[in-house]
């Protein structure tokens, strides 16, 4: 039976972190779902750049990735219902509780593994974060 995965984040500047988290939710499973922030449910960090539309146009064109969906506005268990995933892979260091999902995902009857991808290590000068992309621009260009 084919398995389905679904990763998520905000994915404004894409860097080599985004392929390895990408690759890595990936390989969990058959099939990849990439569910891409709204502005307003990111609220732990600076808001993104670039609009909804065209960070999903360029996740969408990533090699590991099946399908980029936009997210729901105001509830984010919504496309997990819809797509009813096998798996979700949540980022290294994002900043969901993996106990309090899977509590929600069995309080509405979805039967899915919450997973943890690792974080991409760099030894030399690669900037592996958005936020670090844009404070070099500031630096350089500003
Ligand atoms: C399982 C899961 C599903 C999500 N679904 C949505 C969604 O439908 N809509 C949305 O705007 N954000 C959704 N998010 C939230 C963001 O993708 C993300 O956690 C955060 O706001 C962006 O920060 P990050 O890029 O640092 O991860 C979801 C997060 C998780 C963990
Ligand atoms: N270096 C990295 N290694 C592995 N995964 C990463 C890396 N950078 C980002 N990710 C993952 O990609 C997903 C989307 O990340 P996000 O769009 O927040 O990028 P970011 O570059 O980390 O942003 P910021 O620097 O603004 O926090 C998250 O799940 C995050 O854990």
């Amino acid at each position: 039976m084919s398995r389905t995965v679904i990763a998520q984040g905000t994915f404004d500047i894409i860097h080599p972190g985004h392929v390895h988290y990408l690759a890595e939710a990936a390989a969990m499973g058959d099939e990849l779902y990439v569910i891409v922030a709204r502005k307003t449910n990111v609220d732990h960090k600076e808001k993104p750049i670039c609009p909804a539309t065209q960070r999903r146009d360029v996740v969408g064109a990533l090699e590991a990735v099946d399908e980029a969906l936009l997210g729901h506005e105001e509830d984010i268990f919504v496309p997990i219902e819809e797509i009813d995933p096998d798996v979700i892979a949540l980022g290294h260091d994002q900043h969901h509780d993996d106990e309090a999902i899977a509590t929600e995902l069995e309080r509405r009857g979805i039967d899915c593994e919450v997973r943890r991808a690792s974080a991409r290590e760099t030894d030399d000068d690669q900037l592996l974060s958005t936020r670090l992309i844009i404070d070099r621009v500031l630096e350089r260009r500003g």
